[in-house]
């Protein structure tokens, strides 16, 4: 569905630490420069790939690369269906309500200049009770708090029908149980055939939905593989440089039992 194919990015210099020390002799970047490189997944139907890195190592930028946003320094993405992005944040002062901004989801679905019809208001509106937020259908956008916003653009996303999903952060607005909410709701579109990307700083939550995760430890150093197996205590404990532990947790309505990884922080960090 999505395919990249030893992607990587590199600021350009002159926006970085300046033009003359940023490339070398022939012209491409130092290896240090580099945000990301040889990021390479073929991503399936019905996955969920989560990306987890320190602040600012490039997860944004490398959404943003997926989704054509971004042009990648060196590699390709090659997509063959279409893609609804969901952004970290989106402030709008246009008194837009709830419901016109998951419609604005159905516009790529409208022939040119067609209203939206029936239909389209029943998709928008099963996609605004899908996060919780029907209620506030007809309530102004810029009135909404952050994660009532946060609620409504995923909710544009699951309108728009895109078989690919990108989500930069989708949960970090999120109370505890709307965290649950969106995680089961994004879990449940891969289920249904969706692919789904995206970025969180819960490994907690990588480890409840994702199949494949995408750890950024910096540079050329990206490693990608089965959640479960990738997101060990060693593995986040280097990641973020902090002393990250292992906890078991009862099996619960009839499932396997399961792990879930927390920081101590009444500990020196990771060395
Ligand atoms: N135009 C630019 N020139 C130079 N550096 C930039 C530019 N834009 C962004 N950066 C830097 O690129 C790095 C990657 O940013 P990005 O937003 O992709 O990180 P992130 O992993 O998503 O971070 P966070 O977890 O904080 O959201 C950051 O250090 C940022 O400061």
């Amino acid at each position: 569905m999505l395919e990249l194919d030893g992607l990587g990015f590199a600021h350009e210099a002159h926006e970085a630490h300046g033009a003359h020390e940023a490339h070398g002799a022939h012209g491409a970047p130092e290896a240090g420069r580099w945000l990301f490189r040889g990021v390479s997944h073929r991503l399936a139907p019905g996955e969920v790939l989560t990306v987890l890195g320190p602040n600012g190592r490039g997860k944004t930028t490398l959404l943003r690369c997926l989704v054509g946003l971004a042009e990648p320094t060196e590699g390709r993405v090659r997509a063959r269906e279409a893609i609804g992005f969901v952004p970290q944040s989106h402030r709008t002062t246009f008194a837009y309500t709830a419901l016109d901004m998951v419609l604005m989801g159905r516009v790529r679905r409208l022939r040119p200049l067609a209203t939206p019809g029936r239909r389209d208001y029943e998709l928008a509106l099963a996609a605004l009770e899908r996060v919780g937020l029907a209620p506030l259908a007809d309530r102004e956008y810029p009135t909404l708090s952050g994660g009532e916003r946060q609620l409504v653009l995923i909710a544009r996303a699951i309108a728009a029908e895109a078989p690919v999903l990108v989500l930069d952060e989708p949960a970090s607005a999120l109370d505890l149980r709307n965290q649950g909410r969106v995680l089961h709701l994004l879990r449940g579109l891969a289920d249904e055939g969706r692919a789904i990307v995206l970025t969180t700083h819960h490994p907690d939550h990588a480890l409840e939905i994702a199949d494949t995760a995408l750890l950024m430890y910096g540079g050329a150093d990206v490693r990608t593989g089965p959640a479960d197996a990738l997101l060990t205590d060693t593995a986040v404990s280097a990641l973020y440089g902090v002393r990250a532990h292992t906890l078991s947790l009862d099996a619960a309505q009839g499932g396997p039992p399961r792990r879930t990884i927390v920081t101590r922080y009444d500990q020196e960090p990771f060395p």
